[in-house]
């Protein structure tokens, strides 16, 4: 595979779910993020690699516009959703984010029940009918491979739930909203290996259905065995990006090479 971090990279194709061409992100004058292209396709996952403060989460960030609400941020170049150019100010960023879900480090399910926790998003989009949001709870909280373990108590509070609990609770809030996009910004980190193991599970069963999920992990095992394309990151630089395997193997960038082989990070 061609190394996508080439600045000046062609339009992405019109069925490409998500792109990203050029994007650059500043924090005041400061460019966190140098020029990024990359195309993610339906059904995939890719994995942000590289060490602390290297813009993997500001990366993130910029695909479904987040960092748009720091003061001081500014996000260039075109973000492409569907073919659709996003990265303007006639885009509803509370609609684009319906359909390119987030999950954070850190759990942050509402205060509110388990069952609230899932439904109130969709509610307040307008599904109202309670036994049509009923089946929707259930399906995402079976999705996000958690229903057996709360089924019976989906009236207590969702703050009553194991972190890694509450870790796949949040995604049954994302999964709720139907989107097409995952962004995951280090999902695992606060969570044990079993927790841990759950929601890798998860995260290929998302693919599987045809959700193309992009997470930023420092777990380079994570990396290879959720993620079927990895992008290595270095000083706001995409330096590198590829199947799995060849990018952990067959490294082409001796920066990364560097990196894998632990003499920097
Ligand atoms: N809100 C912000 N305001 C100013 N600078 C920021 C902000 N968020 C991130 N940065 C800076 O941007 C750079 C990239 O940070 P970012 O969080 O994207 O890195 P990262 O690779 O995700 O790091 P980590 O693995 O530690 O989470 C860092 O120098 C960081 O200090």
């Amino acid at each position: 595979m061609s190394n996508e971090s080439m600045t000046g990279a062609a339009t992405p194709p019109e069925d490409a779910l998500l792109a990203t061409r050029d994007v650059t992100v500043d924090y005041g004058n400061r460019r966190a993020l140098k020029e990024t292209s990359l195309d993610f396709g339906a059904g995939t996952v890719t994995a942000l690699i590289g060490p602390s403060g290297c813009g993997k989460s500001t990366y993130l960030r910029s695909i479904n516009l987040m960092n748009r609400e720091i003061e001081g941020c500014r996000i260039g170049g075109d973000v492409y959703y569907h073919g659709r150019e996003v990265n303007n100010d006639q885009t509803d960023t509370y609609d684009l984010r319906k359909h390119i879900g987030m999950v954070f480090q850190q759990p942050n399910p509402f205060r509110k029940s388990v069952y609230e926790n899932v439904a109130f998003a969709p509610r307040r989009h307008g599904l109202t009918d309670r036994a049509r949001l009923d089946a929707l709870v259930e399906k995402s909280l079976r999705a996000a491979a958690i229903w057996d373990e709360v089924k019976d108590k989906l009236d207590d509070s969702a703050y009553a739930l194991s972190g890694g609990q509450q870790q796949r609770l949040c995604i049954a809030r994302t999964l709720a909203m139907r989107p097409d996009v995952v962004l995951m910004d280090e999902p695992c980190s606060a969570l044990d290996p079993i927790a841990t193991f759950s929601i890798e599970e998860t995260i290929r069963d998302m693919a599987s259905h045809g959700i193309c999920v992009v997470i930023v992990t420092h777990n380079m095992e994570q990396a290879g065995r959720v993620a079927d394309r990895t992008a290595f990151f270095l000083l706001g630089e995409m330096v590198e990006c590829g199947p799995t395997a060849d990018v952990f193997e067959r490294p082409k960038d001796q920066r990364l090479e560097d990196y894998l082989t632990g003499r920097f990070g």
